[in-house]
């Protein structure tokens, strides 16, 4: 009775967000163990399963677990609506806890059988899902987004012992995930054509249509939030994902392949296959792929994009960045700070639109520094499953020291550290092994620097002064990237025509880093190209057919 109240709960909700609900919902179960029916104001439409009060297989391990305790045994691929054990595990590869060193898991990478076999499963379940109206997809997808919603904490802290991050971040990066869900059900039953009137009653119509089979390749920094952003807008559209998330974040997706399960989506409609660059080249040259979106680093963008080519299969890239944050003098300067903070150390400042270039009015420079300086140096690194901790760690040891390294040659080519910018251990004897830096300001900055051109992906702020507004446009827009952009005035005026002027796909006005699920975001130049969330994207997940219906006689000139 529980379980009906809240799905009653959860349609009537469903109701409300939807613009073209106009059709009242009756859900009631009709087996004990799992079977549910609901039934519309035009009769019963659709059956689906949910194992109502089973816990999820491997949710229960990550309840309450603490920093150095989770051990993740359950294979990690899924497909055909189980977890799939891998067939070979001769090319594993350890995963790490990043906050203590201790190997997590084993990434055991899927080859070419299994590549197929997930594809194939993602098809047939295309065949069924595609047939289903909006109304019916977004039923199970809101359910999907509840049950993420039920199951937040547990999903946030496997999120933390894979990736690093606060549990604080990671909690938010769970709500953001199921907002989408629900923002895209919400869009799915309102996906329609045009009509199009033409001469002697004859017309025309469009119809968008699903892509078929989409393949969502992921990076380690958001792994649940990115496989939800993909995932979420192609269900909606009616395609099925086979989803790879990064070799070193392999946790978290198999638990949205569970829940999107549990919601009652047809078996092989949304998989995971672990694996690195092999695996993630087996799927962008399969023949029965239709798209690709990546997210990740340019360099394997463009490798992505080649082997897309091939096949002619649609892609979205999002790529890295080195984004330009603009504080004029005229700012309401706590904002700023706090907007600069935010811009730059978010889950360790491995954020692709990091806004890590600060350009910096020269009258305001010494105010700036000294408080921005003040607040980075009490920021509280540490262990990130503590709710009081605002920093964690990076996600290898081989990443910290790339980070490191970035430091090491800013200070050789003239910068000055102000604060940060070393190796941290905690005084709790477990996180010593973890890969944790002190986050970090660098002064005396110059444009032509490293660290100032390339992408760090580390918490590594770098400070430039600037005189006039045409002067720090020309500098911000000198890079190959544009993710996104960011402007503090109280000039109303100043604020868009900054915002215009910039090249990047967001320009955030008195904030940064906010990403709510309604808005659009991706690159512009080399971050890549394809949006993500929004309505937008729809457009990237669906193919439009036009009908032209004749109503006369057909005229013909032979
Ligand atoms: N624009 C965005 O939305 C966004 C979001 C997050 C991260 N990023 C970017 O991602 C980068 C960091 O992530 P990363 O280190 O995981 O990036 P990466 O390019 O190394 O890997 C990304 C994904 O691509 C896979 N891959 C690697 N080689 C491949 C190949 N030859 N064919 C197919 N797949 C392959 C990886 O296994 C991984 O799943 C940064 O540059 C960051 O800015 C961008
Ligand atoms: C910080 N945002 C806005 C959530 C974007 C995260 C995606 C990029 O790494």
């Amino acid at each position: 009775q529980k379980v009906t109240h809240s799905l009653c709960n959860q349609f009537m909700e469903s109701r409300a967000c939807l613009s073209r609900a106009t059709t009242c919902f009756k859900v009631e179960k009709i087996k004990e163990t799992s079977v549910f029916r609901s039934t519309t104001t035009q009769g019963e439409r659709f059956t689906f399963t949910r194992m109502a009060q089973q816990p999820l297989l491997s949710l229960p391990e990550f309840h309450n677990v603490s920093t150095g305790a989770l051990v993740v045994t359950e294979p990690l691929n899924f497909w055909g609506g189980a977890r799939v054990k891998p067939k070979d595990t001769k090319n594993s590869e350890p995963v790490y806890e990043p906050a203590t060193g201790r190997v997590l898991c084993d990434m055991i990478p899927c080859g070419e059988e299994e590549v197929d076999e997930a594809i194939k499963s993602a098809h047939s379940a295309y065949l069924k899902w595609s047939k289903l109206s909006g109304m019916e997809r977004a039923r199970i997808m809101l359910e999907a987004a509840r049950i993420i919603r039920e199951r937040r904490d547990e999903i946030a802290r496997a999120e933390v012992a894979n990736n690093g991050k606060s549990i604080t971040e990671a909690q938010v990066d769970i709500d953001v995930a199921w907002q989408c869900i629900e923002y895209y059900a919400g869009i799915a039953p309102t996906l329609s054509g045009q009509h199009i009137q033409l001469p002697g009653g004859s017309f025309a119509y469009t119809r968008r249509e699903p892509l078929g089979v989409c393949v969502g390749i992921g990076a380690w920094n958001y792994p649940f939030q990115i496989a939800a952003w993909k995932s979420a807008p192609a269900l909606a559209c009616g395609n099925a994902m086979v989803f790879k998330p990064s070799p070193m974040t392999p946790v978290t997706a198999v638990m949205l392949a569970e829940i999107y399960k549990e919601a009652g989506v047809p078996d092989g409609l949304f998989n995971v296959v672990q694996g690195g660059a092999e695996t993630g080249g087996l799927l962008c040259h399969h023949p029965m792929v239709a798209k690709v979106s990546f997210t990740g680093s340019v360099p394997t963008g463009k490798k992505v994009m080649e082997m897309a080519a091939k096949g002619v299969k649609q892609v979205t890239l999002e790529l890295g960045g080195k984004s330009p944050l603009i504080i004029f003098k005229d700012c309401e300067l706590e904002n700023a700070i706090k907007g600069a903070l935010m811009a730059n150390f978010l889950t360790q400042g491995e954020v692709c639109c990091n806004g890590t270039r600060v350009f910096v009015q020269r009258e305001i420079m010494p105010q700036f520094l000294e408080e921005v300086v003040k607040r980075t140096k009490v920021i509280s690194v540490g262990d990130p499953m503590c709710e009081e901790t605002r920093m964690g760690a990076l996600i290898s040891k081989p990443h910290m020291e790339k980070v490191l390294g970035f430091i090491k040659q800013a200070k050789e080519q003239g910068a000055k550290v102000l604060c940060g910018g070393e190796r941290f251990v905690p005084s709790d004897p477990k996180l010593k092994d973890g890969y944790f830096v002190s986050p970090c300001v660098l002064d005396n900055c110059r444009d032509d620097m490293t660290c100032v051109k390339e992408e760090i992906f580390g918490p590594v702020m770098s400070v430039l002064p600037f005189d006039t507004e045409d002067e720090v446009l020309q500098r911000a827009n000198n890079t190959t990237f544009g993710l996104a952009s960011g402007v503090f005035t109280r000039d109303i005026a100043r604020a868009h025509r900054v915002a215009e002027n910039l090249q990047a796909g967001t320009c955030y006005i008195n904030n940064y880093n906010v990403g709510p699920v309604e808005v659009p975001f991706g690159g512009y130049k080399m971050s890549g190209f394809g949006r993500e969330n929004g309505q937008v994207t729809i457009e990237y997940y669906s193919q439009l057919k036009t009908v032209v219906v004749e109503m006369g006689d057909v005229e013909s000139f032979f």
